[in-house]
Formats: C-alpha cells, structure tokens, sequence
C-alpha cells in the first residue's frame, strides 16, 4: 500500500519526553500508514507509546524528530494556529470519557464542532451518520438522559459530523459495558464499510481490536507486529508472544493482565 493510499502517515517517528537521565523516549522511530478506508486498532502494554503515536499523529502533540502526514500536508511543523485549523475540518476525536456538553441535546453535541466554525451541516450526511449510529429517536435528550453507550455513540457521531478525513479514537470502549462496547465497535466498523470513513483507536482490549481491519502492536515505543483481519485469539495470542520474550509468558498471563487493565 503506498503512500497515496495513506490518509496519515508518520516516518522515523521520535518523541522524547524530557531531558538528560530522565528522558523518556516514547516513540523511537515509528514507521505507519493508516490506509483510507480502514479500521486499525493500536495495542500494545501500558506505555508501549500508543496514545504518543495518536496524539502526534492528531496534530496534538509535537514530535521531536520524523515526519507525519495527513491528508497530504506535512504536520509535523505545523504551526499550532494552522494545526487547530486542520484538526477542526480534517480531523475527528473520540475520548474514553465522551467529553459531551451537559446542557446540549444529542442533536447539538453532534454539530457543536461545525456551529463553533460556522460551519454548515450536511443534513443528508448528518442524517446518515445519526441513523447509522442508531440515535434517531434520542436526538433530543440530554447526555444525563442517555447510557454510557449511547453518550459513546453520541460522541462518534460528533466527530464524523465534518466528514473528517481520519478519526482517531482513544480507548472508545474503555468505561463500557460488554453489550455497549460492541454497539459502539460496531458503528465505527459500519463508519468505514458503509460510509467510507477512516479510524484509528487506541485499545487494550482483544475483542474490541478484533473488529478492526488490522492491528498494530507497539512496544518500548516501536512497531513490533501486525495482524490483518484477527481473530481476538490471533490477537491474543500475538499479545502473548510479544508480552512473553525470552520469559515465555502464556497466554493465560495476558488474559490476566487484559482482564485486570478492561476491568
Ligand atoms: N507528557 C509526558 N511527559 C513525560 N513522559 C510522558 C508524557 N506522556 C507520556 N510519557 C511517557 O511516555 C511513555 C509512553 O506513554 P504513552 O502514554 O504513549 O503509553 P501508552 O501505551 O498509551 O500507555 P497506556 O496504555 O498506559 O495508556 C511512557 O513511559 C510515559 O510515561
């Protein structure tokens, strides 16, 4: 898949929280293209680099060598006015903690983003992505008014509303319940095969990444694997063998750890 075919792309990714003996170097030269049109999950042990890599890859953080792409246009020494220019029209965010305004309906969290950039709403696309995301009939209701699942849902809605070229989404279903993490998962896989969105998310979850179209493993700040369509217990047992090295860890120790960090 070349470079075309990329809607964002980081090469020889660095970042180095920090100076001198305490330097972290969280990311240590990541090479990724995430494909148009694609799911890809992010895995990888708890400060393997995942939320680095989304967040420089968003235009949310600096990185402090290497280059990422997104859409065609060099991010990486953006300007931080240019860059909250591009995050507002080409990029979409979902959060662990929904992040909704308490005092808005449904209806006006999804479009928030474009009223603040007076932008105007696609109403045709607007009702696509409301009636794909299964909130017609609660449009209306305050987030107070709605399961965790559905503020989710509200909040994937909202960041599709400008038709982002990327959506880049941060444990999405790590404060939910099983049945409204799979309401969720489902939608952002619907995003992409129905209405050709592209998302990324960051996950420690094996089943929530085996709705993705491929993963991609991180550890000590690098890519170390890949799987395309998974299994959760391809995924597991990937986990597994890059958990394990020389130690040999099974896959009942990732189960236990995977269960521990979802719980
Ligand atoms: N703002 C920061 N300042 C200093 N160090 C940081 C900062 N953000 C992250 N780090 C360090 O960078 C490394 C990667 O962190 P990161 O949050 O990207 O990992 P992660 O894989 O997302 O972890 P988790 O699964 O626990 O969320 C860690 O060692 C972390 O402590």
């Amino acid at each position: 898949m070349g470079d075309l075919e990329a809607r964002a792309s980081a090469r020889d990714l660095v970042k180095v929280y920090g100076s001198g003996p305490t330097a972290v170097r969280a990311l240590d030269g990541v090479d990724v293209d995430f494909a148009r049109g694609g799911l890809t999950a992010i895995m990888g042990p708890s400060g393997s680099g995942k939320s680095t890599l989304m967040h420089c890859m968003a235009g949310l953080d600096s990185p402090t060598s290497g280059t990422v792409v997104v859409d065609g246009v060099d991010i990486s020494r953006m300007s931080q006015r240019r860059l909250t220019a591009l995050r507002r029209t080409h990029i979409g965010f979902v959060f662990q903690s929904y992040n909704l305004v308490p005092t808005l309906t449904a209806a006006e969290n999804i479009t928030l983003p474009l009223d603040i950039s007076r932008t105007r709403v696609d109403r045709a696309w607007y009702d696509e992505v409301t009636a794909a995301v299964g909130l017609r009939d609660r449009l209306h209701h305050r987030p107070s008014e709605l399961s965790g699942g559905q503020q989710q849902r509200v909040a994937c809605a909202r960041a599709l509303v400008s038709r982002p070229s990327i959506v880049f989404a941060d444990e999405p279903t790590g404060n939910l319940d099983s049945r409204s993490a799979g309401e969720v998962l489902a939608f952002l896989r619907r995003s992409v095969d129905e209405l050709g969105q592209t998302v990324v998310m960051v996950t420690h979850d094996p089943r929530a990444a085996s709705y993705a179209h491929r993963v991609v493993f991180l550890a000590d700040g690098r890519i170390v694997g890949e799987l395309r369509d998974p299994t959760q217990q391809e995924i597991l047992e990937t986990l597994a063998g890059s958990a394990g090295g020389a130690a040999g860890d099974g896959p009942a120790d990732v189960d236990v750890d995977v269960a521990e960090r979802t719980a």
